[in-house]
């Protein structure tokens, strides 16, 4: 590139959350601006840097602009234990994961310093760095919030905000209307996320404290990327922008720009272990009919299920089998399973178990996959959405449940296991192998699965057609470098006029 391109390149510094389910996101956001002719660089600290530098590396050697930039992470400082440098290693306790987002401001000074030394054109930060609005202004440049779930989360968020409706009931199971939405969505106090429920926020001043900053830095901020598009969320993404009067585009889904680079797809998230086990993993799904096999795996943080709630999905599989639905179930790299039971799914291919990260897009993408259960992270919602499967949904915290609604009441392309309330805390069964089995049935075989998986394929279609030239993400973040562009440009005139 000549100086003078050089010059004229656009530069967006981005701040992923310390997190998988927001650093896969914002790795493949940084990717796609650079496909769009903008300089990226992502900031991360040493431990988490590793999880998806491969593909940035690769990305760069293939000449596109973009890089990472590691800064050391003050685990003691925080109050964490060494080496604590990602949310999943956080989650041994509610205090603990407080700790963990409110160390965030720690990153502060050293990426303000930064900031002024590269004097960027825009800086995409995400929700937990509150700061960040105040940074980019004090270099006049656009923070761009980001809150790594979609438009319909966002915008019931902001209706209990604003109306405050699970105030007015009188148990955790009795159902409420959210009012003034595009969709009449009914939920109850046991689903809403952990913020708006008074038991999390009423012991620790400094835990709403802290929400309040996050909420208001998003108000503050210069507009919001949005991982979801138009036609999935129906109705949502004009009610966000218009009625809560965000400026905001969509641009995802992100997990599309891997496009069919199996190498890109094999190492989302942690580039070392996925990469070891994806070959073993295809040649057992390419031993299986189309759609005969059911994917499970509840996100990137390890979730606390007790010894019954695993012998329960265990029963559940195990039973499935006898009815040729297979499975692949990722587990978490100590947990429990029944005696014997490894061994006997294992015998003869019939199963398998995988324990720690799993290549979820290659999985999914693979055409004997005929369904997922998914705890409905955001972003396994939309992989599964853009692999045109239907889902056995099974939240389990935060916004899941909400995510869940858009799913089941919506879209109609899954059917709910049964889970009713947080229950992260609680070890208890949450949900009985029978509800399981009956549930996976459901979206597997018979008509209703037919039909559910026939709008998941229709709208993995228009998925894509988002992403390609002319369609709504890709017009939408052609709009927004072409922003960026003008204001840096008005910049630019403004200091030379001034001078
Ligand atoms: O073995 C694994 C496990 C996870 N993943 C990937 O990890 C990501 C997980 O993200 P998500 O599905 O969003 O789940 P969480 O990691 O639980 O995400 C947190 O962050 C999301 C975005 O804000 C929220 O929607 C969730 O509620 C919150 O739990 C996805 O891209 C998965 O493909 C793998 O590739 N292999």
């Amino acid at each position: 590139m000549d100086p003078n391109q050089q010059q004229q390149q656009l530069h967006v510094v981005f701040l992923p959350f310390l997190a998988q389910g927001h650093m896969i996101p914002i790795t493949d956001m940084a990717r796609l601006f650079a496909r769009h002719g903008v300089k990226s660089t992502i900031i991360t600290t040493p431990l988490n840097a590793p999880l998806f530098s491969g593909k940035i590396d690769r990305d760069a050697q293939l000449g596109l602009q973009i890089r990472t930039h590691v800064v050391e992470f003050p685990a003691a400082e925080a109050g964490l234990p060494e080496g604590c440098e990602n949310l999943s290693r956080a989650n041994e306790s509610f205090e603990m994961v407080v700790t963990f987002y409110k160390s965030m401001e720690l990153l502060r000074r050293p990426v303000e310093e930064l900031l002024q030394q590269w004097r960027p054109d825009c800086l995409v930060a995400d929700f937990p760095f509150h700061w960040a609005s105040e940074s980019a202004r004090k270099l006049d440049i656009p923070r761009l919030y980001f809150n790594a779930t979609g438009s319909f989360a966002m915008c019931l968020c902001e209706c209990l905000n604003r109306h405050q409706p699970h105030k007015r009931v009188e148990s955790d199971s009795e159902p409420f209307l959210l009012p003034g939405l595009p969709h009449e969505i009914r939920v109850t106090r046991g689903r809403i996320p952990g913020e708006f429920r008074p038991e999390v926020n009423d012991d620790d001043p400094s835990v709403k404290e802290l929400r309040d900053l996050m909420l208001e830095s998003e108000v503050t901020s210069y507009g919001v990327v949005v991982n979801s598009f138009y036609e999935l969320e129906p109705g949502y993404p004009e009610h966000y922008k218009h009625e809560m009067g965000r400026k905001a585009w969509f641009i995802g889904p992100l997990s599309l720009s891997n496009k069919d680079d199996m190498k890109h797809k094999a190492e989302r998230g942690d580039s070392a272990a996925a990469i070891d086990r994806h070959e073993s993993c295809l040649r057992w799904l390419d031993s299986k009919e189309p759609n005969s096999v059911i994917y499970i795996c509840f996100g990137s943080i390890p979730i606390p299920f007790n010894a019954d709630q695993l012998r329960e999905i265990a029963a559940a599989l195990e039973t499935l089998l006898s009815r040729q639905i297979s499975f692949i179930w990722v587990v978490k790299k100590e947990e429990w399973l029944p005696e014997g039971f490894e061994e006997r799914i294992t015998e003869g291919g019939k199963g398998l178990v995988i324990r720690g990260w799993a290549p979820q897009v290659l999985i999914l993408d693979h055409g004997a996959i005929g369904g997922f259960v998914t705890h409905c992270g955001w972003n396994s919602t939309l992989e599964g959405v853009c692999a045109g499967v239907p889902m056995v949904t099974w939240p389990l915290q935060a916004e899941q449940f909400l995510n869940e609604k858009l799913v089941t009441d919506v879209l109609k392309i899954g059917v709910g296991v049964g889970a009713e309330e947080w229950s992260i805390q609680e070890r208890k069964i949450i949900v009985g192998r029978e509800e399981i089995q009956s549930a996976i049935t459901r979206v597997m075989v018979g008509e209703e699965a037919e039909e559910m998986r026939s709008r998941a394929r229709k709208l993995k279609e228009i998925a894509v057609m988002a992403n390609e030239e002319g369609g709504s993400s890709y017009f939408d973040m052609e709009l927004l470098v072409q922003e960026l562009t003008d204001l840096r440009d008005k910049r630019n005139n403004d200091g030379c006029s001034k001078s």
